[in-house]
């Protein structure tokens, strides 16, 4: 506990998506655990991302449209930090912002939702499974080349309502997400690494801000969990190598262990026919090249040409 230095009340811009309204409480409570004499407010955002193409504004930088809305709010100054799910944060940051704080991670691990099924091996042959991410199907397919994948879109609530509806016999999530909203129980099977590499960054949330802004990044920096930015840090390297999107059949992980942190990588092609894997470790204090290891091992195997294939 502390006084704050901070002279005025800080705005969270968030789109309304019950996932990120989750999360920018969480930081809102945690501000107020940190500075409790520190107003903190949500400003909700409409997730149209299209109205602000017209403007000079939608030349910054980030593939994000969402987040860029968000920016361009920070820019305007109707808000002053926006918080993202990491694995939803291109690597390609807009040079106006930085992320100042990475908060500590939940579970990182995809979850395995049936109603019926209780694990994945529990699945007849030929059974349906939603999900619309190319990391997800490409594993899935290599582990169970008998299942058919099917597109599964929309945000948590929606997609377990087409689940529970009857139309797959099992769905892929992010465990992080469902134990957010209070739907742990809905998660039947938590996937291990070696079934579904996790996305870069999956579970964790990061606080962005102006680069400019002083005094919220003094502020921000409490929030931050130094392994957990670490690891995430260490997998972005990855990705930035590998010039990978949101929507690529890219899986990175990292975990720590005292000083030594260990990547391991997967690019796959999304049928499940070819996937590549790499891994690297070392000291904490090189993550970022460990990241960038693990990438160029990928790239030797012939990365480059699967994730070529898809654009
Ligand atoms: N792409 C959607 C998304 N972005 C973040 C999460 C929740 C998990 C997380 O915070 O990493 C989800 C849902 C999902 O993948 O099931």
């Amino acid at each position: 506990m502390s006084t704050t230095a901070c002279s005025r009340p800080i705005r969270i811009a968030t789109r309304k998506s019950a996932l990120a309204l989750w999360q920018a409480n969480f930081v809102k409570s945690q501000l107020a655990h940190h500075y409790p004499n520190l107003p903190v407010e949500l400003v909700p955002m409409s997730t149209q991302g299209d109205k602000i193409l017209d403007t000079p504004l939608a030349k910054i930088g980030g593939k994000g449209l969402f987040i860029k809305e968000l920016e361009i709010a920070m820019l305007e100054g109707r808000a002053d930090i926006a918080v993202h799910s990491m694995k939803d944060v291109p690597v390609a940051f807009p040079e106006e912002f930085g992320l100042y704080a990475i908060c500590e991670r939940e579970n990182p691990f995809d979850a395995f939702v049936s109603n019926q099924y209780e694990n994945i091996d529990a699945l007849p042959q030929g059974a349906m499974v939603g999900t619309s991410s190319l990391r997800r199907q490409c594993q899935i397919r290599r582990y169970r080349p008998d299942l058919v994948i099917r597109d599964l879109r929309g945000n948590v609530n929606t997609r377990l309502a087409k689940l529970d509806d009857g139309q797959y016999d099992a769905i892929i999530l992010a465990c992080a997400g469902l134990i957010r909203l209070d739907m742990e129980h809905r998660i039947t099977q938590p996937l291990p690494a070696d079934i579904s590499l996790p996305a870069v960054g999956q579970g964790a949330v990061g606080i962005e801000c102006r680069n400019d802004d002083d005094e919220l990044i003094q502020l921000l920096s409490r929030l931050n969990h130094p392994i957990t930015a670490t690891r995430v840090r260490a997998e972005r390297a990855m990705n930035t190598r590998l010039e990978g999107g949101c929507q690529v059949p890219i899986g990175s992980y990292a975990t720590i262990d005292e000083d030594s942190l260990t990547i391991t990588g997967m690019v796959g092609k999304p049928d499940g026919t070819e996937l590549l894997f790499a891994s690297a470790t070392g000291s904490t204090s090189r993550a970022e090249e460990l990241g960038t290891e693990v990438a160029d091992a990928l790239l030797e195997q012939g990365a480059a040409k699967i994730l070529a294939s898809l654009s």
